[in-house]
C-alpha cells in the first residue's frame, strides 16, 4: 500500500513558520525599547531629532511585523492544506476501515477537519510564540531582579491556572466529544434510512431519540465552556494583577532610583508580552485540546499496520489453504470461545466449494477472513502457499472476487461500480465480467446501460438486480478466488440459473470458488460441500459424498420418533422441502 503521509513536508513548515514567530517575538521588543529611549533619552535632553529616527525605527520595524502577521497567516493556511494533502488519503482510508465506519462514523475526517481549523486560525500561532515568554521573562531581569521575580511569580501562578484548566475539563472534553459523536452518528443513520423511518411511522421517535443524545451533547458542551471560562476570566484577572504588582513595584524601584521611569513602561510591557501567550492558551484550551485529541488519533492510524509496504509477488493460480484459524468476535471477553475455532481446509485450484450450515455457524465470517476483511486472531490463509497478509492488500484484492452477503453499490456508473472504480478501467474488461457474470442483458435493459447512475442521485436498484451486478464486480480482473457469499438470496429462478451459469463458467476458466448457500440445488452443483456448525467444520468432503452421508444421517435421525427434537444432532441444515431436489441434483451428477 502507498504511504499517503509526508511528514517530512509538514516539518518544513512547522519549522518556517517557527522562523517567522521568532523574527516577529524580536520584532516586540521595539516597542518597550522605544518606550525606554523615549522616556530616558528624549524627554530629559529635550532631543527632537532623536524622536524623529526612533520613531521612524519603530515605525519600520511594525510595518515588518505586520508583513510578517500576514505573511504567517498565509503560512498557517498552507500549513493546513498541506495537511489535507499528506493526510487525506490515510485519513480517509481510516474512516473507512475503522470499527465504527458501518455506523457511519468517519472519525478520521472529521479529526483532519478539526486539525485543519485549529492551524489555519489564530490560536496555533499562541503555541508558537510561547517558548519566546522565558526569554522576556530573563530580560526581566537585566532590568530588575525584583520585577524578574514578580513576573515568575505570575507565571507560575498562571501555569498553575492552565494545569488546573487542563485537570478539570479533560474529563468533560471527552464527554463532550463522545456525546456529540453519539448524536451525529445516530443522526446519520436515521438519515440515510428515512424511508424506513417514515413507513414505520418512526420519525416522532428517531427525533426523540436523536434529540435525547444531542441534548447530552449540549449539556456536556456546555459544562466544559463553564469551566473553560471561568480559568479564562481567572487566567485573566491574573494577569492584569501582575501588570499592576509591576507598576508598582517599577515606582516604588524609582522612587528609591534603582531604575529609570522608562524601564517601568518597558518592564510593564515585557512582562506583559511574556505572559500573553500563556493566557491566550488558557483562554482557547478546548480547541488546543481538540485539536492534541485529533491528532493523537490520526498519528495512532498512521502508524498502524496497515502502513507496512509489502513485496509485489505474482499472480496466483488460486490454490487455497485455511490453516488452524482462530477467530474472536470485536471485543470478546478473555477466555470466551471464539466464533472460528481452529478451522482447517483446503481448496484445490479451480474446486468449487458450497460452504453450508445453519444460521449464526460463522459462515459470513469465514468469508471475510478468507478475503481478508478481518484477520484471525491465530493461524494462516494462504493462497498458493503465501499467506495472504504478505500480500499488498490492494494487489490481493485484485486475484479475489467477493460477494458480500450484504450488497452495497456505490454512487456512481454500473460501470464504476463493476470496475471497481479503476480509472479509465479498459471496456472489453468491463462487459468481460458483466458477460461472466452473466448480467450483460440485464445492465443493456437499464436507461443508460453501463453509464446508468446508481445511488441516492440515481437510478434504485432491485435487490436482486445489485446482487447480480455485485457478482460483476466480483468478477472483474479474473480473480482467481471467488468468494460469494448467498450470492442467490434476493434471485428469482433465471437470476438463480444466471448464477449457476456463471459458477459454471469460472470452474471451466480453473478459478477456485467458495459460495456460502442455503440452496442445496447451488451446493448440489460445486464440487465440495463444507459445513460448518458453531464455527467448526462438521463434514467436508467431495459433494457426492457429503450429500449421501447427510441424508443417510438424516434418515437415522428421523427413525427413532416423532419425539426427537428438531436441531438435534445429525440434522442436515438444508430446508427438510428441498431434500428431494437435493437428493435429485446429487442422483443425477
Ligand atoms: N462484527 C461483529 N460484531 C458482533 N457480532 C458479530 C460480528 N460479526 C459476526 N457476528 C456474530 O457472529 C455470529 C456469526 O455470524 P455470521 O454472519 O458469520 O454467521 P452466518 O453463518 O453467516 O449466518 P447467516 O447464515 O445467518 O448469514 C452471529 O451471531 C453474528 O451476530
Amino acid at each position: 500500500m502507498p504511504s499517503y503521509t509526508n511528514r517530512g513536508v509538514l516539518s518544513k513548515s512547522v519549522v518556517e513558520m517557527g522562523l517567522f514567530s521568532a523574527v516577529m517575538n524580536a520584532l516586540l521588543l521595539v516597542l518597550p525599547l522605544y518606550m525606554l529611549q523615549v522616556y530616558d533619552r528624549v524627554l530629559p535632553a529635550a532631543n527632537l531629532d532623536t524622536l524623529t529616527y526612533l520613531t521612524l525605527l519603530a515605525l519600520s520595524s511594525l510595518l515588518l511585523f505586520g508583513v510578517l502577521e500576514v505573511v504567517r497567516g498565509v503560512y498557517a493556511s498552507r500549513l493546513a492544506a498541506r495537511l489535507d494533502v499528506s493526510l487525506g488519503a490515510s485519513s480517509f482510508l481510516a474512516a473507512m476501515s475503522g470499527p465504527r465506519a458501518g455506523l457511519g462514523d468517519v472519525q478520521a475526517l472529521r479529526d483532519l477537519a478539526t486539525l485543519r481549523n485549529f492551524i489555519a486560525s489564530r490560536t496555533i500561532f499562541f503555541l508558537f510564540d510561547l517558548p519566546f515568554g522565558p526569554i522576556f521573562v530573563g530580560l526581566l531581569y537585566f532590568i530588575h531582579p525584583l520585577l524578574f521575580l514578580v513576573t515568575v511569580v505570575g507565571a507560575v501562578l498562571m501555569v498553575a491556572i492552565a494545569m488546573l484548566n487542563q485537570i478539570a475539563s479533560s474529563r468533560p472534553g471527552k464527554e463532550a466529544a463522545e456525546s456529540l459523536n453519539a448524536s451525529m452518528n445516530s443522526a446519520q443513520a436515521f438519515a440515510r434510512n428515512f424511508e424506513t423511518v417514515r413507513a414505520l411511522g418512526m420519525v416522532s421517535n428517531a427525533i426523540e431519540f436523536w434529540g435525547t443524545r444531542f441534548s447530552g451533547s449540549l449539556h456536556a458542551s456546555d459544562g466544559l465552556a463553564r469551566i473553560n471560562s471561568f480559568y479564562g476570566g481567572v487566567s485573566r484577572t491574573t494577569r492584569s494583577t501582575l501588570q499592576i504588582a509591576i507598576l508598582g513595584v517599577g515606582a516604588y524601584l524609582v522612587l528609591h532610583n534603582e531604575m529609570t521611569a522608562g524601564m517601568i513602561f518597558a518592564s510593564s510591557m515585557i512582562s506583559a508580552r511574556a505572559l500573553q501567550p500563556l493566557d491566550q492558551i488558557i483562554g482557547s484550551w478546548r480547541q488546543i485540546i481538540d485539536a492534541n485529541l485529533a491528532w493523537k488519533r490520526l498519528s495512532a492510524l498512521r502508524s498502524g499496520p496497515d502502513n507496512q509496504e509489502n513485496v509485489a509477488l505474482p499472480t496466483p493460480e488460486g490454490a487455497l489453504s485455511v490453516d488452524q484459524i482462530v477467530y474472536h468476535l470485536p471485543g470478546a471477553a478473555d477466555g470466551s470461545l471464539p466464533l472460528i475455532k481452529r478451522l482447517t481446509f483446503e481448496v484445490a485450484t479451480g474446486e468449487t466449494v458450497a460452504i453450508v450450515g445453519p444460521s449464526q455457524a460463522g459462515k459470513s465470517t469465514l468469508a471475510r477472513l478468507i478475503v481478508g476483511a478481518i484477520e484471525p486472531r491465530s493461524g494462516a490463509i494462504r493462497i498458493d502457499g503465501g499467506d495472504i497478509r504478505n500480500w499488498d492488500p490492494e494487489e490481493l484484492g485484485r486475484h479475489i472476487g467477493y460477494l458480500p452477503q450484504d450488497v452495497e453499490l456505490f454512487p456512481g456508473t454500473i460501470a464504476q461500480n463493476i470496475t471497481r472504480f479503476e480509472p479509465d478501467a479498459p471496456d472489453e474488461k468491463l462487459v468481460q465480467a458483466a458477460q461472466r457474470a452473466q448480467v450483460h442483458e440485464l445492465i443493456l435493459g437499464q436507461r443508460d446501460g453501463y453509464s446508468t447512475l446508481i445511488g441516492p442521485t440515481g437510478v434504485r436498484l432491485s435487490g436482486g438486480e445489485r446482487q447480480r451486478i455485485g457478482l460483476a464486480r466480483a468478477f472483474y480482473g479474473d480473480p482467481k478466488v471467488l468468494v460469494l457469499d448467498e450470492p442467490n438470496a434476493n434471485l428469482d429462478s433465471n437470476g438463480e440459473a444466471a448464477l449457476e451459469r456463471a459458477i459454471i463458467g469460472a470452474r471451466s476458466r480453473k478459478t477456485t470458488v467458495l459460495v456460502i448457500t442455503h440452496r442445496p440445488s447451488l451446493a448440489s452443483k460445486c464440487d465440495r460441500i463444507l459445513m460448518l456448525r458453531s464455527g467448526q467444520i462438521e463434514v467436508y468432503g467431495f459433494t457426492t459424498d457429503v450429500l449421501d452421508r447427510l441424508v443417510t444421517r438424516r434418515g437415522q435421525a428421523a427413525r427413532p420418533a416423532a419425539s426427537q427434537s428438531r436441531g438435534s444432532e445429525g440434522v442436515v441444515p438444508f430446508p427438510s422441502s428441498a431434500r428431494g431436489e437435493m437428493k435429485v441434483a446429487n442422483d443425477g451428477s
